[in-house]
């Protein structure tokens, strides 16, 4: 992971102790995310390593800042959407402001101090054969404080390609999505991004 640093090397070139920070961030979180991600092949029955490589090899790092709001009740800071990779870390600060969508409604995600929120994406949503479902999930704005939330988001690489682990499919439990470049997938979610409802549907195959 040591290509971490050097990214952050060039994205932040002021001298103020910045860019070591975001380094070190990026490798510890890179480091607990793909922990999880080996438990979570564990637990799927995959075969080791599934999430090594190719569908892990990217990772971005995004700083949402959301200004205090005079009126919440007409503005969301972000709208409600699933991420579109495997699973994302987030550090949402001791400011409330995250909702998950459950059961037709939604649920307040109370920031605890040092914990991380792990947010499922489509992604593995895909490979797990619809076992995983991908978290819907918006953030509101409050009218009192401003609120910072530092997402990292564990991504395939472009090219890469995206199907159900072969190991949980057979005839009982036939393939819910087909085989596409994660590419492709990214294409569709940007396009279809006011409308996430039918984000997932020209990856499905017909049952
Ligand atoms: O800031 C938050 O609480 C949520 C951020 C988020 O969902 C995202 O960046 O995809
Ligand atoms: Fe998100």
């Amino acid at each position: 992971m040591s290509h971490l640093p050097h990214h952050a090397h060039d994205i932040f070139t002021c001298s103020n102790g910045f860019r070591e920070v975001v380094g070190t961030y990026s490798v510890e979180v890179r480091e607990l995310s793909l922990r999880i991600l080996q438990l979570i092949c564990e637990g799927l029955g995959l075969q080791p390593g599934y999430f090594g490589d190719e569908l892990t090899k990217d990772q971005l790092l995004s700083v949402n800042h959301y200004p205090q709001c005079p009126e919440p009740s007409l503005t969301l800071g972000l709208p409600k959407h699933s991420d579109p990779n495997l699973i994302t870390i987030l550090y949402q600060g001791d400011v409330y402001g995250l909702q998950v969508f459950n059961d037709g409604q939604w649920i307040g995600v109370e920031p605890l101090p040092n914990a991380f929120v792990i947010n499922i994406g489509y992604q593995l949503q895909i490979i797990s054969n619809g076992k995983f479902k991908a978290a819907e999930h918006r953030a509101v704005t409050n009218s009192k404080e401003a609120r910072t939330t530092i997402a990292t988001f564990i991504t395939p690489c472009y090219d890469s390609m995206v199907e159900p682990a072969k190991t949980l499919v057979n005839e009982f439990n036939p393939p819910l999505y087909k085989a596409f470049q994660y590419k492709e997938f990214l294409t569709t979610y940007s396009a279809k991004i006011h409308e996430p409802q039918s984000i997932l549907e020209p990856f499905k195959l017909q049952a």
